[in-house]
């Protein structure tokens, strides 16, 4: 069980690069000097540690606090009112309460109160909590836009052209589309971690990206390029951006899908306290062939919406075929 205990290894600056946003531009006017400056850093830092923490990105820490707040208020909704938000598959939309998502194949709980949020106009506890919808709905907008820019720097880092990933990311929030904003609450423990108990299990996420904000340290570890883990700690202010596992694919494993987890910290005074954090999971358009960049289908293969294609005697599914494979095996009891 040892990968369960927490590390004492601080990453350090040279572990985890800082990329500053500042200056960036918007989706529709970029500033093409800086977005290939950006390109070439996270060409590095995505190519050799999965990861980089962005700061200057420009989402306000106030927005970030008024949804840890609607989150805290709903975490506190008698478990009646909680389940009947529940996610309920194969929508990916909803809470999912303690204890029930595992990465792994042991029996370990998860003790944190997720969310995850893929439709904006419905299915949130607005009524209960009166502010919830505009406070996920601003943030949303702001991590949307994030993600778009960096999905610019994301493609020229791979010398494709500008528009190569906005052009399959188009629907996010939207029918056809998965991306999803996590919020997610760990509570405190009083006690030192026991067996079977963690806080998120070893995991890669599924899609293209994820943003993560934090509040507070709270156990967050990545596994470093040597395969040791490390704490990521905490910079305030700024947000983590990691790879998954379709960008992965897609780039024939150029940028390698970041294993990360979040243990209970061995430090009381670290895990004596309650931790926020607000994923978000950048994901392709549903219907995307998820084909190695190198070798693009061809339009007579594009594929049919539930039916993978196959090319060369390889299957080919898309990036809907592939999320839905990994819900299986998250979520199996
Ligand atoms: O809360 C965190 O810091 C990470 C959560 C995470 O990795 C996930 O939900 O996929
Ligand atoms: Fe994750």
């Amino acid at each position: 069980m040892d990968h369960h205990a927490s590390v004492e290894t601080l990453l350090s600056k040279a572990e985890i690069p800082i990329i500053d946003l500042s200056h960036m531009g918007t989706v529709e006017a970029p500033c093409k000097s800086t977005v290939r400056r950006v390109a070439a850093q996270l060409h590095r830092s995505l190519s050799e540690k999965g990861l980089a923490l962005l700061v200057n990105h420009g989402i306000p820490d106030e927005k970030l606090r008024a949804v840890y707040s609607a989150f805290d208020n709903f975490c506190v909704l008698p478990n009646g009112t909680k389940n009947s938000y529940l996610r309920t598959p194969p929508n990916n939309h909803g809470y999912v309460p303690p204890g029930v998502e595992r990465f792994t194949n042991e029996h370990v709980e998860e003790m944190r109160h997720t969310f995850n949020i893929t439709w904006l106009d419905r299915q949130l506890p607005e009524s209960e909590v009166p502010g919830f919808q505009a406070a996920v709905t601003s943030l949303a907008q702001d991590f949307q836009k994030l993600a778009a820019l960096l999905l610019r720097a994301l493609a020229l880092s791979l010398d494709l052209q500008a528009e190569y990933f906005l052009n399959s990311h188009r629907n996010m929030f939207h029918e056809g589309n998965s991306s999803c904003m996590r919020l997610l609450y760990y509570p405190p423990f009083g006690a030192p971690p026991t067996p079977g108990v963690t806080r998120c299990g070893e995991h890669a996420d599924y899609g293209t990206l994820t943003l993560l904000a934090q509040d507070c340290e709270g156990g967050l570890e990545v596994q470093t390029s040597t395969h040791k883990w490390g704490r990521v700690g905490h910079l305030p202010g700024s947000i983590l951006l990691n790879t998954g596992e379709l960008l992965a694919s897609w780039t024939s494993a150029k940028y390698p899908a970041l294993r990360h987890r979040v243990v209970v910290p061995e430090q009381p005074k670290i895990r004596s306290k309650g931790r926020h954090s607000i994923a978000f999971f950048v994901h392709p358009d549903d219907d995307t062939p998820i084909t190695p960049i190198q070798c693009p289908v061809n339009q007579a293969e594009q594929p049919a919406t539930n039916n993978c294609i196959v090319k060369n005697g390889n299957k080919i599914y898309t990036a809907y075929q592939h999320l839905q494979m990994r819900f299986r095996e998250t979520y199996a009891s």
